[in-house]
């Protein structure tokens, strides 16, 4: 099962990088031609040392460099050329794929967070760094690699058979990099995002954590991640130092054993001198792309890396497929034998209730702690998905609505409220570029936060979370709930929505409820308190995941009361709940 949905994200991904077929064939084309220009210094040499020192030819001399200086002018424009192509095939995979792994991330943290799926768009930019990256022309320039040892057994066999031997030695040295180095870098690139995740938190919580005096603690569990970090980030380094180091001295002692060899062959008369210094300059190119492919190692493998956690990412989270769009529905929802299990847990947090929302209905969710009144709240508004059973709205089941179309139509107040960087207005309209102003002011006007907004420095204009204005909990809840009931949502999912409210604002709330319900809308509100109920006319009781009532609001309380009197009154260790 595991595979298969890695198959599916594999497929996926190379599907995008197929897109770009015929630019790579371009820059493969532009790699054969720059390689085979690239004899053109052996060549040069071979000529001046053999041609133009033995017959004196100023003539030959100035040719042979003109062709030099225009054959080297097409090489540097080729790799130049083939560079930019690159460049753009980066940009265009990223291009490519950002909504997709977006959504993608949004989706799945919403389910289940971790910090692998927070560090998506970062693999995202490291595969296209790595398609940037001259690794990848190394790679280009790799199959060119055994043109150059032939020309270099064409001037003599025991310099062919010296160069392939260094080559050979040069590659296991490669292999074994890749081998030892693999486990050290991710460990360390994992270590890194850890710290930087747990930075994150920190500062997102900083007025909690000055507050309650956490700093040198948080610094504390912050640096024993970091120095976890960087003790494997020196260690990788390390590793990748020892391997590209011996390469470079490998290669270094190649060229001058090279020369050596060919003086021998020189004194030997089996070798002219221009093949000596041409065989040391094509086995330097015959190396180079070994080499720049060690020394950039950590490119390519968190390339890599990031390439197999997007395979990951893309297969375990499908591509939404277009939905058949359907009317704008009717405020009407039905749960049967609904039974959720939080992502990740094995035990259901709502075990097989059944419950009926009518149209112009308010309906009160009320339980104690952890009584499943906030994963009902995330199932209403598709966040989570049922285990079993379904959840319709006026007839279809939730997801047949696809995510944004369901945001639409079920408004929802969350237990905490969080803005985005941007205007309130463009709070109020969900992000939206440019919002639309009737209809922001309308929701705040029925989320009683109108007045509230104009007394703020730009009114609806001001910009919050760039710290210029700090709103209160009750302002930003009141903010929340005209986002909630922005564009005119026929259910409204209101989770513990009078926390942070005060008299006005419960009031407001309260108003709010009951113009949806006038509307023919409906509404449901997860609630601990009393004066949150006030509005609603049906009542659902949870406990432990379990439906323990469901009815009009006096019959439930009614029963509640009287169910609690007889436990009350029972002798010890008789009743319960009935
Ligand atoms: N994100 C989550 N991952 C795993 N389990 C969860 C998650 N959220 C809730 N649960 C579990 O589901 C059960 C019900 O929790 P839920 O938050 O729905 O209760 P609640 O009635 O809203 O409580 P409260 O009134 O305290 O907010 C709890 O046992 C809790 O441990």
């Amino acid at each position: 099962m595991q595979s298969d949905l890695i198959k599916r994200g594999r497929e996926e991904l190379r599907q995008v990088r197929k897109r770009s077929r015929a630019l790579f064939w371009t820059v493969g084309l532009f790699s054969a031609f720059a390689n085979l220009l690239m004899l053109t210094g052996p060549m040069y040499m071979l000529q001046v040392y053999d041609r133009v020192l033995g017959s004196g030819s100023q003539e030959t001399l100035v040719a042979l460099s003109l062709l030099v200086v225009f054959l080297y002018a097409v090489m540097g424009i080729l790799d130049y050329t083939r560079g930019r192509i690159m460049g753009r095939v980066g940009a265009r995979f990223q291009d490519d794929l950002d909504r997709r792994v977006f959504d993608a991330v949004v989706r799945k943290s919403a389910v289940a967070p971790d910090s692998k799926t927070n560090a998506s768009l970062a693999d995202l930019e490291s595969v296209q760094r790595t398609l940037t990256s001259p690794v990848l022309m190394a790679a280009f320039d790799l199959p060119w690699t055994p043109i150059f040892f032939a020309a270099i057994f064409v001037f003599h066999s025991y310099l062919g058979i010296m160069a392939l031997l260094g080559g050979a030695v040069l590659v296991v040295i490669a292999i074994a990099n890749q081998m030892l180095s693999r486990g050290v870098q991710a460990r360390a690139n994992m270590a890194a995002q850890h710290a930087a995740s747990m930075a994150d938190q920190i500062r997102t919580e900083a007025e909690m954590v000055q507050a309650m005096g956490m700093r040198e603690a948080a610094f504390g569990r912050w640096r024993k991640a970091r120095t976890v970090a960087l003790e494997g980030q020196v260690r990788a380094a390390d590793v990748g130092g020892t391997f590209s180091s011996m390469t470079k001295t490998i290669r270094l002692f190649l060229q001058s054993a090279m020369l050596g060899m060919g003086a021998y062959l020189v004194l030997k008369n089996q070798l002219t001198p221009g093949a000596m210094i041409a065989g040391s300059i094509l086995l330097g190119r015959a190396l180079a792309p070994v080499e720049m492919m060690l020394n950039q190692w950590p490119i390519l493998q968190r390339g890599m890396v990031g390439w197999s956690n997007l395979t990951e990412l893309l297969g375990t989270v499908a591509p939404e497929g277009p939905r058949t769009e359907l009317p704008k529905p009717k405020a009407a929802l039905v749960a049967k034998n609904l039974t959720v299990v939080p992502p990740g847990e094995k035990q259901a947090s709502l075990k097989s209730i059944s419950f009926k929302v009518e149209p112009g209905q308010a309906v009160g969710v009320i339980g104690p702690s952890g009584a499943g009144k906030s994963t009902l709240a995330r199932t209403l508004t598709g966040v989570w998905r049922p285990a079993g059973g379904s959840v319709r709205l006026d007839g279809a089941a939730l997801e047949h609505y696809g995510t944004e179309t369901l945001g639409q139509h079920i408004g929802y107040l969350p237990q905490r409220v969080s803005l985005f960087d941007g205007t309130i207005a463009q709070n109020i309209a969900r992000l939206a570029d440019v919002p639309d102003d009737a209809k922001v002011v309308a929701a705040a006007k029925m989320a009683a936060a109108h007045e509230m907004i104009l007394e703020l420095p730009d009114g609806y204009d001001t910009v919050v979370q760039a710290g210029q204005v700090r709103l209160s909990g009750g302002q930003m809840q009141r903010i929340g709930l005209a986002r909630a009931l922005y564009d005119e949502p026929v259910i409204l999912v209101l989770d513990e929505p009078n926390s942070n409210l005060d008299n006005t604002g419960s009031q407001a709330l309260n108003h709010a409820i009951r113009a949806m319900k006038a509307a023919g809308r409906s509404v449901l509100i997860m609630a601990h308190r009393p004066a949150a109920i006030q509005e609603c006319d049906t009542l659902l009781v949870l406990d432990g995941g379990m439906r323990m009532a469901f009815g009009p609001k006096d019959e439930v309380l009614k029963g509640m009361v009287k169910n609690h009197q007889e436990i009350q009154q029972a002798p010890a260790g008789s009743g319960g709940v009935s």
